[in-house]
């Protein structure tokens, strides 16, 4: 058996890891990192980059189909599921080849392939035949798709967003499982791209949106396109010869069997936390198995032990992952000397199509009395001048500011160009701006951040006096 003694091990070698590992060395040469399976990150392999590539194929798609609009037409539109996966894939490959070529860069003696556990507070066994002695440890695991046990079984016609990606055509037919970002940004892909698309989901939930108006109209877009619902009734679902049976209850036909070749499960995902043996880490868990964690520094209780990324499940997005990456590999090289770190804005948003995004203050999931604090201000995007000329205009945004003080704190919006619209908001928040300061920051014409615009006025107006308008809008142009 061989032991090796290190200042630091990072478990996982995804973007939170990778990021951890260059924090960590600035303090440190005597630090390793582990990966137990591929390298070249979740987020490069099979989440945002692939996702994001088959996304983009099926924008193409539905606009080379919605040219009569603009008085287009196009002649007969053939979507080839090989060449769309070909290209989803060679770009995706070249996505995960800058993330191989960093980690060629980290010295071989820095890097162990092999899944570790641990086996006593400090003490990691990475495979069979190598233990770890390590001062300061960050669990940097990642998540994986969760598979409800009604899925199990069903073999080659399940699929998730590891599998979906490489197949060699696009199916016929999908049922898509999960209604929340990963359904949503793949489910309405593959329908733009011509798959026979029905979506499932189970709580009432759609893409993370936690206001319920905004929500509901998203329901509404999104079923003029192909079947979905957020609430469905699935009484069996099971492996038949030529794909899977589903039986439910459509909302306006009743019972209904259908046949799919394919289900894709997006029903959430679960930290790599079981493999661990945690109960052999001294760390104090949660009831999910979850070591309790600090969020400004990651830090597990006074433990030398921290975790990162979505292996902690606060914000499983990429940027958050490399920024607690950074703050733990940073800590656990200075460790016990710990600094807690400003956490950014939280920001998301959802790549379909209106998009979804949501900042800061989730005012929609506060109970009502808390939500008396808060002053809600709103747009709607079916008359913005700008989103009108691009054929866009379906979308709703809210903004929400602190009663007293008139801080803005949060916005959520199902709309036109959201990744943008979210960006100038989440920045405003971290700025910790007030609507005043955001309304007197220019706005061109005719853009959509005009939108933006009249939902901060109608915030501003519902402040200052509940029953009073605010100044005409002078500068506003036509349709904003
Ligand atoms: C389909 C999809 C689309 C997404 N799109 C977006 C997006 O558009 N924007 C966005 O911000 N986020 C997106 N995400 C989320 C984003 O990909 C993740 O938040 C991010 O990749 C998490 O990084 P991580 O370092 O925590 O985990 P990972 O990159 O998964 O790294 C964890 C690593 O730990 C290793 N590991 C696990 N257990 C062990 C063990 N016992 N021993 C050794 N090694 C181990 C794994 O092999 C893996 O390499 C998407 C996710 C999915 C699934
Ligand atoms: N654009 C992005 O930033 C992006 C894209 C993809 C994923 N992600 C990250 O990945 C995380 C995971 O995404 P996800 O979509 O897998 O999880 P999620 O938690 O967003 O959604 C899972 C959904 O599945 C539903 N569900 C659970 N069991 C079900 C069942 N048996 N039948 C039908 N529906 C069921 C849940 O009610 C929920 O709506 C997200 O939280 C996000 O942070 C981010």
């Amino acid at each position: 058996m061989a032991i090796r003694k290190v200042d630091v091990a990072i478990i996982g070698a995804g973007t939170a890891g990778l990021t951890a590992y260059n924090a960590a060395r600035k303090h440190t040469d005597n630090l390793l990192l582990i990966e137990g399976s591929h390298y070249g990150t979740t987020c490069a392999r099979v989440g945002c980059m692939p996702s994001k590539l088959l996304i983009a194929a099926a924008e193409s798609a539905h606009a080379a189909a919605n040219t009569g609009l603009f008085g287009i037409q196009v002649g007969n539109i053939v979507v080839n599921g090989e060449k769309v996966l070909e290209r989803v894939r060679k770009e995706r490959n070249k996505f995960v080849e800058s993330v191989l070529a960093t980690v060629d860069a980290i010295p071989s003696a820095h890097k162990l392939v092999g899944r570790a556990r641990f086996i006593s507070p400090g003490r990691l066994m990475v495979g069979e035949g190598i233990e770890i002695k390590a001062d300061r440890i960050v669990i940097a695991t990642g998540s994986s798709p969760t598979i409800p046990d009604m899925f199990q079984g069903l073999g080659k016609r399940l699929l998730v967003n590891d599998s979906l990606f490489e197949l060699p055509n696009l199916p016929a037919s999908v049922a898509v499982f999960g209604t929340g970002i990963v359904g949503l940004e793949l489910g309405q892909a593959l329908s733009r791209l011509g798959v026979r698309v029905r979506m499932f989901g189970r709580s009432g939930s759609l893409g993370g949106i936690a206001d319920k108006a905004i929500r509901d109209y998203a329901e509404q877009c999104f079923n003029e396109e192909f079947y979905l619902d957020t609430r469905s009734e699935v009484t069996d679902v099971s492996s038949v010869e030529d794909g899977v049976s589903i039986s439910f209850v459509h909302r306006d036909k009743g019972a209904l069997t259908e046949l799919f070749d394919y289900i894709l499960v997006a029903t959430g995902r679960s930290p790599n936390l079981k493999e661990l043996a945690l109960h052999n880490s001294g760390l104090v868990l949660d009831d999910n198995g979850v070591p309790l964690n600090e969020s400004s520094t990651l830090q597990c209780g006074n433990s030398p032990v921290f975790l990162v990324g979505d292996a902690n499940q606060q914000a499983p997005v990429l940027h958050e992952a490399a920024h607690e990456g950074r703050i733990a590999g940073d800590n656990a090289g200075r460790y016990p000397d710990v600094i807690p770190a400003e956490r950014k804005a939280p920001f998301s948003v959802v790549f379909c199509n209106p998009q979804i995004t949501s900042v800061g203050l989730s005012i929609g999931r506060m109970p009502a009395a808390e939500r008396e604090n808060y002053v809600v201000g709103k747009s709607s995007f079916e008359d913005q001048g700008r989103s009108k000329v691009l054929g866009k205009n379906r979308g709703i945004l809210k903004v929400y500011a602190e009663r007293n003080s008139g801080l803005f704190v949060g916005a959520e919006m199902f709309g036109p160009a959201a990744e943008h619209i979210g960006h100038l908001l989440a920045w405003a928040v971290q700025q910790r701006m007030t609507v005043s300061t955001m309304l007197a920051m220019p706005f061109y014409h005719p853009v959509i951040e005009e939108g933006v615009r009249t939902a901060l006025r109608d915030l501003y107006g519902k402040m200052i006096k509940a029953d009073t308008d605010v100044d005409p809008c002078l500068e506003c142009g036509p349709g904003t």
